[in-house]
């Protein structure tokens, strides 16, 4: 028995991982923060000797940390946090305070009642000096009763939009001390002394959240195939209405409406899944090169984590809602599984860094190439935006017959992007020249901002998508592939039409062109949909929804789950006749007077 495998590997992160999920729901659960944020902080941020200290103990669940930055007041500026951390040379500790109301730390997942440790964001302040947010880990509750050490005031927030099964909690610290080695120390250092060593880059502090911003496209990817194979499986056994007249009722499924509604958000969910695989790749091979002393990839992380983690997630919130719809009454019942999905989706539009704020982060990496085009240097050999150094060609094509592997569609996509990014740089630069300061200018051109960032992002989707498609091998699978890859490509040209057109590029006879090419894509899905969504092979625990069943018996578990519901215990609720009764009683009476 000694030697028998034990059923988890709770210090194995993948398996940790999918035991949760499946045994936790997806709607979060108390190790949620430890295990996506703490630890990477504490892999990114620790220093050798803390890791020793820290990281097995973690893995091994001895405690559970959360990443407690956000502030009552601040979430979105991190430079004005208001937390303090003052060293104390005497003693060698900090001095954690919460000096106002607004400076209440408040959102941190887990912390509410299940975190006894947590990455705590703090203003650093040594010999007099702020040094601005650094990361600290800090012991919040007592490891054996679980009370709230002296000096900490820690509570829950309340009942949220959504994922209610987590936590998320307020803290306020009263002057409370940890250990100087309670600072991360691998970047940023304190000395014993008080001497403030820098970090060679000042935001390598803020990789748990850069790993988020990565980890929410594939986690996007999810949603949105979760909710398409919901949508797709409950349109092909509802039926309801005729397309020819007496020939019976068809599946919702066969109206071209229906899948208009519907195969655009398989299409996005398979091109977040494949950013989201490279994102990933790119976040790790930075991590490793900071590692080694080569901090050269960050601000391109940083730019492309920022602006697809803003993409994707409201991609995924519209695709969510146009899926719930396409399930008509039923898609508003919960027996959907679409008020869990879309509530927890939508709460990426906003944690990591709220979506315009993060369109902006990018846009400021865009702004930077911009200017370098402008001064006429040449590109550096990133794949990612070399692009917009290019000159494309002058017109739009991509209604040429000899549009191979979609080189067309993608140079529209990489037109807009560069027209979009050069001609709000030139705005900046007049804007500033006509006696605006930067800040006035950039505040007045965000919205083109955002516009510069979005069609940059869907550059890179759609580039990755039809890259990603290219490799594969088996041509059956590729074919089916290639159809949802055609369906997004005409689509996103469709979506960005306006500024195709804006500028002439584009013709409304290729706008006409794109339509086609949707609609026919549409016709080749319909056949092959559902073994689409079922290839996928998701378990009827993860959808959670009665209508997306992989056996197809909506009618009959519909009822079932309803004939389930609390209120069907008893047939008469027994409170009835004390209220609706007897007021109902009252009325019969009155109306006999
Ligand atoms: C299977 C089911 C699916 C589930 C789906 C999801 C899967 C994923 C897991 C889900 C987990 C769920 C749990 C959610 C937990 C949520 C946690 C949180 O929300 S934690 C808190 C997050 N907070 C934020 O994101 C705050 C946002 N604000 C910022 O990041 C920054 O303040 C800022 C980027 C807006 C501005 O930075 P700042 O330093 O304050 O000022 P500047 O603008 O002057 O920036 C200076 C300079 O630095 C660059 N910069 C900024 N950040 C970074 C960075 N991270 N890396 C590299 N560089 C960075 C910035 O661009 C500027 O550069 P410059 O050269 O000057 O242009
Ligand atoms: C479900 C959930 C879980 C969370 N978990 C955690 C956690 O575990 N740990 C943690 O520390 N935090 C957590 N947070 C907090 C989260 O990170 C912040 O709420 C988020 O970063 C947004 O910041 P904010 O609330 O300050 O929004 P605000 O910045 O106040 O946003 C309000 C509006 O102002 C706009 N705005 C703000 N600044 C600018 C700007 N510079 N330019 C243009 N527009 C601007 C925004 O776009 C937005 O429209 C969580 C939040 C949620 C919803």
């Amino acid at each position: 028995m000694e030697h028998a495998p034990k059923a988890i590997d709770v210090t194995n992160d993948v398996e940790m991982r999918t035991f949760n999920f499946f045994t936790m729901g997806i709607d979060g659960h108390p190790l949620g923060l430890h295990l996506d944020m703490a630890i990477p902080t504490i892999l990114n941020n620790a220093d050798e000797e803390q890791q020793k200290d820290w990281l097995p103990k973690a893995a091994n669940r001895e405690f559970i940390a959360t990443y407690a930055q956000t502030e009552m007041g601040h979430g979105t500026n991190l430079k004005k946090l208001e937390t303090t951390a003052t060293y104390d040379p005497k003693t060698q500790e900090f001095v954690l305070n919460s000096p106002t109301i607004t400076s209440t730390k408040w959102w941190p997942g887990n912390l509410g009642k299940s975190s006894n440790y947590a990455v705590v964001m703090a203003q650093l302040y040594t010999q007099g000096k702020c040094h601005g947010a650094h990361p600290f880990f800090v012991q919040l509750r007592d490891l054996n009763t679980h009370k709230p050490l002296k000096g900490i005031t820690v509570g829950d927030i309340g009942p949220k939009f959504g994922m209610n099964t987590v936590d998320n909690g307020f803290l306020q610290f009263d002057h409370v001390r940890t250990p100087r080695r309670s600072m991360f120390m691998k970047h940023a250092k304190v000395l014993p002394d008080g001497r403030y060593v820098p970090p060679v880059h000042d935001k390598l502090n803020y990789s748990a959240m850069v790993f988020i911003r990565a980890a929410i496209v594939s986690g996007m990817a999810y949603h949105l195939l979760v909710t398409s194979t919901i949508a797709v499986r409950y349109s092909a056994i509802r039926r309801q209405g005729e397309i020819t007249p007496g020939a019976g009722e068809v599946k919702v499924l066969d109206y071209q409406t229906q899948q208009h509604r519907i195969f655009p958000q398989l299409a996005r969910g398979l091109a977040f899944r494949l950013s989201g695989q490279y994102i990933m790749k790119l976040y790790t091979q930075t991590m490793d090169d900071i590692r080694n002393g080569d901090i050269s990839a960050v601000p391109d992380l940083h730019a492309l984590s920022c602006g697809l983690k803003a993409v994707t997630t409201h991609h995924a919130a519209l695709g969510l809602e146009q899926c719930r719809m396409a399930c008509g009454g039923h898609g508003y019942s919960q027996a959907s599984g679409f008020p869990l999905h879309y509530s927890v989706a939508v709460g990426a539009c906003t944690y990591e860094g709220e979506n315009m704020v993060m369109l902006l982060q990018t846009a400021r990496h865009l702004m930077k190439i911009a200017k370098a085009i402008r001064a006429g240097q040449s590109p550096k050999s990133n794949k990612i935006v070399d692009y917009l150094f290019h000159k494309g060609p002058p017109k739009c094509l991509i209604d040429q017959a000899y549009d191979t592997n979609y080189r067309n569609v993608l140079e529209s996509f990489e037109h807009l992007a560069r027209r979009q990014t050069l001609e709000v740089y030139d705005k900046l630069v007049q804007l500033q020249q006509q006696g605006r300061n930067y800040e006035q200018a950039w505040n007045d051109c965000a919205v083109e901002l955002c516009k510069a960032t979005r069609a940059h992002v869907r550059t890179f989707l759609a580039r990755t998508f039809v890259e990603e498609i290219d490799k594969i091998s088996d041509l059956s699978i590729k074919s089916v592939l290639q159809d949802l890859l055609q369906l997004y490509l005409y689509y996103e040209v469709t979506e960005c039409a306006t500024g195709l057109l804006e500028d002439g590029f584009m013709t409304g006879q290729q706008h006409k062109y794109a339509k086609k090419k949707i609609y026919e894509a549409l016709e080749k899905i319909r056949p092959n949909a559902v073994s689409i969504v079922d290839s996928f092979d998701f378990q009827d625990r993860e959808l959670h929804s009665v209508l997306g069943r992989r056996d197809g018996n909506v009618y009959e578990n519909l009822l079932k789950w309803a004939q389930s519901s609390p209120l069907n215990k008893t047939d008469v609720l027994p409170f009835h006749h004390k209220y609706l009764g007897k007021m109902m009683e009252e009325a019969r009476q009155r109306s006999k007077i």
